[in-house]
């Protein structure tokens, strides 16, 4: 019988294999087990996973043995961190590595790892009592994607029942140094799994062993080829020796032979193969062999090391089966202080990476002279906009038993994270000025989280900025144009940066308040970001030029020599009168009227003040649902009670001919009912929502009533301030509010 302790013979030239296997259990040992053992039933939600895991099609299971190892690794891991400080934790088996063994007759295959292996308590929490929190999310994903595909179980932290894709049966026997004994858990998936004292007793001296009763159509996993291209496929990067029990033929030279060769008169017949071949032996040699033989990628050089490399270096780190990284920056840092890094920008964020930005994630993992020490210190190693990157990082120069409390307040740790901030914001410079392709899928992704970068960072706000990608007017269908690129190419005579913000292209691009701009021949930025308008209040310019919101204030554009000036001036006299009309008439909702210089085709368009807030902002405001308070805010009061201006064109000829009405005398009450729907429909597309709905369409089904010539009731004038004084309560109607905005 094989005995465990063989685990560690590194060489051996026995025939068998190594190992518990069934063969570990005798009859008597499953008969103890049987009489001793205690059942417990699967969480729920566990049961489900593990119902669709044995249902599931065959495609990708031989994932099994990637979660598999990486679960070992993990426990090694565990345990050379805690030998930081405890020393005494590693005597009980000192050597860390994994080892594999297929038992072709039991039909079994057994991976053992020396890591911190599981008390009895820690065996029914983590294998099957306790839900993690990726149970759900795996869940609704495998019934959302319908696609029977597995392998992205590892992502959701439930990778170790991935082996009942193979397996029928599943025995784990750990020991782990916080419990006397050694414990065996037994499933045969789905409900229940039992646990019992070993009956071999401390086998392991520590760690755990998994032993897989293969089903009849996982035989293949039995074949040492079979799990070691498997091996080599997904645990490259594993930092600690994967052994494989496997045989191959030796050729041996037989006694005969010898005699051959020591008799120098058959020099000749030697040569012959025929004469020699029966000389030959070929034996059967079985030995333990390693099969990840690289050392940890990022202690290699960047020349040495392959695209493919860094890739599924990436996928293993990372434990992501979602499509290769878009880029990556592999370096060493010098000087005050002695790291190396490799980090990556992830083909999309986590799904929930814009939703969770203020709470740290596990991006970062980190190690101290190549062992592995935390993944949990992402909060202080990127600031939150940019914890979307996945990274490694191995410093040099921080104690090795340095606790995890204390790791966060090092000074070291401190400027390792400043270090690896440039090199990420280098990195997306060079894929902004080498790869126009992958720049834009990185801006279609992390486009908002830069902008939260230049709001928030004031010490790389400039160069945050300009790696901003906008859409505009010359380009408006992909987010391309940069702010260095506007200035480029802005014309002569121009000041400022302009832009427009609405919800959709479509919006912005049937705002009143292009027409002149880009008619002109003035590019003008298109902000469909929610985040927008928040960078724009926090990021007043760039490069000495400030940004104008076309939609706001007295916009400074084209001619302003004298003649111009003096001929606005006699516009402004010649339609005074309209003007005046105008503002009695609306005076509810305007407070002035301008002639416009920024209308070519509309006849008006109504301007927000410049700490007024623009239809867009009311919009977004209301979105995000301010509740009681932030309505009383002083600032919102203030913004919301700026009131607009109307500007006219008056190259229209509806304005010319109101201005005509208005000279004859005071207009009618239907041409004041006409003006009001003009009104209404001007500030629908000057990016306001209609307050009052119901009058609207009532003075709309009149006009038309009376262009059909339809007797239709008499609608009602536009609402006065006064009438609606009941409904002050309310400032924003809580009915307006739809949804959340998690972007601001
Ligand atoms: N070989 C092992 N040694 C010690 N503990 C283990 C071992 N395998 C699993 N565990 C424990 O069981 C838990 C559940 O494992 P499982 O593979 O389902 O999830 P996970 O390892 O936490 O996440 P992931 O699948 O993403 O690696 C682990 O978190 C770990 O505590």
């Amino acid at each position: 019988e094989p005995q465990q302790g063989e685990q560690i013979v590194l060489s051996s030239t026995e025939h068998h294999a190594p190992g518990a296997g069934a063969q570990g259990f005798s009859a008597l040992d499953t008969e103890k087990i049987r009489e001793t053992e205690e059942k417990y039933v699967f969480e729920t939600e566990v049961s489900k996973i593990m119902k669709i895991i044995i249902n599931s099609l065959y495609k990708n299971r031989d994932i099994f043995l990637r979660e598999l190892i990486s679960n070992a690794s993990d426990a090694l891991d565990k345990i050379r961190f805690m030998s930081l400080t405890d020393s005494a934790s590693m005597s009980t088996n000192s050597n860390l590595n994994i080892s594999i063994t297929a038992d072709p007759v039991a039909r079994t295959l057994t991976i053992t790892d020396s890591g911190v292996g599981m008390t009895r308590q820690q065996l029914k929490d983590n294998l099957g009592t306790i839900a993690k929190s990726g149970t759900s999310e795996f869940l609704s994903k495998m019934e959302e994607s319908k696609k029977d595909d597995v392998s992205l179980i590892g992502q959701f932290g439930v990778g170790f029942y991935s082996v009942f894709l193979v397996a029928d049966r599943v025995t784990v026997a750990s020991k782990s140094n916080d419990d006397p004994a050694q414990h065996v858990w037994v499933s045969d998936a789905v409900n229940d799994f039992t646990i019992a004292e070993d009956p071999r007793g401390n086998t392991l001296g520590r760690g755990s062993q998994i032993t897989l009763h293969l089903k009849e159509d996982a035989v293949e996993f039995l074949e040492p080829s079979n799990v070691e291209s498997l091996i080599s496929k997904y645990s490259e990067f594993i930092n600690f020796p994967i052994f494989l029990w496997k045989g191959h033929n030796e050729t041996i030279i037989s006694e005969k032979s010898e005699t051959l060769e020591s008799n120098d008169d058959v020099e000749e017949e030697e040569i012959d193969s025929e004469k020699t071949e029966p000389e030959e032996l070929t034996e059967e040699v079985w030995e333990w062999s390693q099969i990840n033989t690289q050392k940890p990628i990022w202690t290699r050089s960047p020349k040495d090391i392959t695209e493919e490399e860094y890739v599924e270096f990436y996928k293993t780190f990372t434990k992501s089966n979602d499509g290769d990284p878009i880029a990556w920056s592999h370096f060493k840092g010098e000087g005050d202080v002695d790291f190396r890094s490799i980090m990556y920008i992830p083909p999309r964020p986590d799904a929930n990476f814009y939703q969770s930005l203020a709470s740290a994630t596990n991006n970062v993992k980190l190690f101290i002279k190549r062992v592995f020490i935390t993944d949990d210190v992402a909060g202080d190693f990127f600031p939150r906009w940019l914890s979307f990157l996945k990274a490694i990082v191995d410093a040099e120069d921080l104690p090795l038993n340095v606790s995890r409390e204390t790791l966060q307040q090092h000074k070291t740790l401190k400027m390792i994270s400043k270090r690896l901030v440039k090199k990420a914001l280098d990195m997306f410079a060079q894929l902004a000025k080498n790869d126009e392709k992958k720049y834009s899928e990185f801006i279609s992704h992390y486009g908002v989280a830069l902008k939260y970068g230049a709001i928030e960072s004031q010490s790389h706000r400039k160069k945050v900025a300009s790696l901003l990608r906008f859409r505009s007017s010359q380009n408006a269908q992909d987010a391309v144009v940069g702010l260095d690129h506007y200035i480029e190419r802005m014309k002569p005579d121009q000041k400022h940066i302009f832009y427009a913000s609405g919800m959709t292209i479509e919006e912005i691009e049937q705002s009143p308040f292009l027409e002149r701009l880009v008619a002109d021949g003035y590019e003008v930025l298109y902000f469909v970001d929610p985040i927008d308008e928040m960078l724009m209040q926090n990021m007043p310019g760039y490069d000495g030029k400030s940004f104008s919101n076309i939609a706001k204030g007295d916009i400074k554009i084209g001619d302003d020599s004298d003649e111009a000036k003096a001929e606005h001036k006699e516009l402004e006299e010649t339609f005074k009168p309209l003007q005046n009309w105008l503002k009695s008439t609306l005076s509810e909702y305007i407070d002035k009227v301008t002639i416009s210089k920024r209308l070519a085709t509309s006849p008006m368009a109504i301007v927000t003040p410049e700490f007024g807030l623009t239809g867009h902002m009311e919009k977004l405001l209301a979105a995000q649902g301010m509740n009681a308070a932030q309505k009383e805010d002083a600032l919102y009061k203030f913004m919301a009670s700026q009131k607009k201006t109307l500007e006219v064109n008056p190259k229209h000829p509806i304005i010319k001919a109101l201005l005509d009405q208005v000279e004859s005398g005071e207009p009618d009450e239907d041409i004041t009912q006409l003006v009001t729907v003009l009104y209404e429909t001007t500030s629908i597309r000057s990016g306001f929502q209609v307050k009052d709905l119901r009058g609207f369409t009532q003075r709309i089904e009149e006009v038309v009533g009376k262009g059909v010539g339809a007797e239709v009731a008499k609608a009602p004038t536009l609402k006065k301030e006064e009438e609606e004084e009941e409904e002050e309560e309310p400032i924003v109607p809580e009915d307006l509010f739809v949804g959340g905005h998690d972007e601001l």
